[in-house]
């Protein structure tokens, strides 16, 4: 045995590490040889097949043939410029899914950076400028909703038998990563200097927008280098040579292509140069656009958006919206939303041929979607809800989401997960900030109590998006850092706010709260409590009913009488009613009516 596989450690792990890069070199090329002979498919073909390519940057051949022979990596990229993706965003994600679920490299990228700027593409006035907190919050909810896809198409992964290789790998990031401490020399230097200002005005969002809109900030004339330098920084640093995007997305995705090329020539040292055959040429494609029946596009301009987030669409909502598309949609959906093989979908559309009105491909699409929106758990949850609802031919209660307590308890007591998820937005008087750090995370609801509260801080269980590192600064915007949250003085937390007035705060991996602090005037308007509120502690609340109840009956009791009788009834807990808050229980009728008969009126 050689020296290097005797001895323990790093040169051990280095050695089986390249040996499960031959064998997945070894495998690939396999694949690629069995795509020739006919026996594999090429992923491109797939994507021909379900209609995801629309406009082509680079020769349909040369793709084919790159795919085939090369592991090459394909990102997405999405500016948080809403609290939520929409159905129209996750058309442009699904053949990165496919790329992922095929062995290549997947990247779905947040814009932390771009989003600032706005992407001036198509139109005509250029975007609101967004403040700190929304884009944190925007970034946050939109970090989770891939996340939580992504842990979706692991489960379809598994779904539809594709194997695990080892070296499949999926990346979410955030461009902001890269642009906070990327020097404007640098850009310049490497491609600024060598764009030609004629190609660039000459583009039609640019003469549009200066002509018949208002105007182009010298930020949006430059948001495709921007967008380039992306891809530039993952082409270099991950092997991403192809970009998706939406049909919009062409013009980007061309100059992109052309930034890449400038930025690789403009190397100097000769040891970092990277070869430039066409096999190592960036390339991309644009999706169709998906529009509603007006032939609309989706999108949060024209207001029309299907949401991924729960809260803002429901989960009903979104699977009955799938439902009603009509027959001739159907199939082109199940295409393009779901990872089932062709041959199946068409031999579902010879059975929905059979019987229409059941609308069998419909509730297909519908379950798919869901599960790779939602998880595979709400979409047999909404599936019965519709079945349900369909046989009695009528509209079943659905459940809107309202803010509830409840809804930012963890089901059931299992562990969180990201379909399972409590919501994240909520709102909390400022008067919170000024408790502890384990009163503020009960009564965010990310711990069952205070002394909870205080174990969780005590192992170093719950974050607060930060600065990194021991700055105790709020977060650097356009970023998501974590920090761990510590059994601070009562004031500390209020320095993590955002703009004075967001404070995001995680327990474990995957339960986050965006917490908008409100006024406390506001705050009591709305008549909502929090856990641990001062003065809505169960014995007062049960105190409060029961001097009601008292004095309904013309009968005074003193608070000791009161309290003796409020406790009496709380640890009795029997037959219990709900009002307001599930957690605290009150007596019925006949309880009552039974501890107003004991009680004397004051005074006789
Ligand atoms: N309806 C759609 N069909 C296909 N792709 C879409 C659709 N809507 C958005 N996309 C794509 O998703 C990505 C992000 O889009 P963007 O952030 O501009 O969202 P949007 O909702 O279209 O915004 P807006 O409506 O404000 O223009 C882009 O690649 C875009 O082309
Ligand atoms: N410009 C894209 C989003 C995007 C941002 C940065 C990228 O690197 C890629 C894509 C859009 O508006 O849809």
């Amino acid at each position: 045995m050689s020296q290097a596989l005797q001895s323990k450690g790093p040169a051990w792990i280095h050695l089986k590490t390249l040996k499960k890069r031959e064998d997945a070199a070894k495998q690939w090329d396999e694949r690629a040889e069995a795509i020739l002979r006919g026996e594999a498919r090429n992923l491109w073909d797939i994507f021909e097949e379900r209609g995801f390519i629309k406009d082509v940057a680079g020769r349909p051949e040369s793709i084919k043939e790159l795919m085939r022979t090369k592991r090459i990596g394909a990102y997405v990229g999405v500016d948080p410029t809403a609290p939520s993706l929409h159905l129209g965003h996750l058309l442009p994600m699904m053949p990165v899914f496919w790329m992922y679920l095929h062995g290549y490299r997947a990247v779905t990228l947040i814009g932390g950076a771009t989003a600032r700027i706005g992407d001036p593409t198509g139109r005509l006035q250029s975007r609101e400028t967004m403040s700190n907190s929304e884009i944190a919050t925007n970034i946050t909810r939109i970090h989770y909703q891939m996340k939580k896809l992504w842990t979706n198409v692991e489960a379809e992964k598994h779904k539809y038998g594709y194997q695990r290789t080892w070296d499949m790998s999926r990346h979410l990031v955030n461009n902001n990563t890269w642009w906070q401490s990327l020097s404007l020399y640098d850009v310049m230097k490497r491609l600024g200097r060598y764009v030609r200002m004629g190609p660039m005005l000459s583009r039609d969002t640019v003469k549009n927008k200066m002509e018949k809109g208002d105007g182009m900030s010298v930020a949006e004339f430059m948001y495709p280098l921007m967008q380039g330098w992306d891809w530039w920084h993952m082409y270099s640093k991950l092997g991403v040579q192809m970009q998706v995007g939406g049909s919009d997305q062409y013009g980007n995705i061309v100059t992109g292509i052309e930034s890449i090329k400038t930025i690789r020539a403009s190397e100097t040292a000769e040891h970092l140069k990277i070869a430039e055959t066409w096999k190592d040429d960036p390339i991309g494609f644009t999706v169709p656009l998906l529009t509603d029946g007006a032939g609309t596009k989706f999108g949060k301009t024209a207001g029309n958006a299907i949401w991924l987030d729960p809260t803002m669409t429901s989960a009903f909502s979104l699977y009955g919206y799938l439902v009603r598309r009509p027959d001739d949609e159907v199939e082109q959906l199940l295409k393009y939303f779901t990872f089932m093989p062709v041959p199946d979908i068409t031999k579902l559309m010879e059975e929905h041929g059979q019987d229409p009105p059941k609308r069998v491909a419909q509730h297909k699409l519908a379950f798919e979607v869901l599960a790779l929106v939602h998880g595979a758990e709400v979409a047999t949850r909404e599936q019965h809800q519709h079945r349900l609802m369909y046989s009695k031919g009528g509209a079943a209660a659905v459940p809107v989401p309202t803010g509830d307590p409840s809804e930012y308890q963890a089901a059931d007591g299992r562990p969180v997960t990201p379909n399972n998820a409590p919501r994240m937005d909520m709102q909390l008087p400022r008067s919170v900030l000024s408790m502890s750090p384990a009163k503020i995370l009960h009564a965010t609801g990310l711990a069952a109590s205070t002394s909870e509260g205080h174990r969780i801080l005590a192992q170093s269980g719950a974050y607060v998006a930060a600065r990194p590192g021991d700055s105790m600064r709020e977060l650097i915007p356009g970023n998501l850092d974590w920090t761990p949250m510590k059994l601070w003085q009562p004031q500390a937390v209020q320095t993590f706010l955002i703009d004075g007035r967001v404070l995001i705060l995680r327990k474990g991996k995957h339960n986050v709260r965006i917490i908008e602090m409100v006024s406390d005037e506001e705050w009591k308007a709305s008549g909502k409590t929090y856990p641990g509120e001062p003065g809505t502690g169960k014995t007062r609340q049960a105190m409060a009913v029961l001097r009601e109840l008292a004095e309904a009956e013309g009968k005074t009791l003193s608070q000791k009488e009161l309290y003796r009788l409020a406790q009496e009834k709380l640890a009795a807990e029997e037959e219990t009613t709900v009002v307001n808050n599930p957690d605290i229980r009150f007596p019925n009728k006949l309880e009552r009516m039974k501890v107003l008969g004991e009680l004397k009126p004051k005074g006789k």
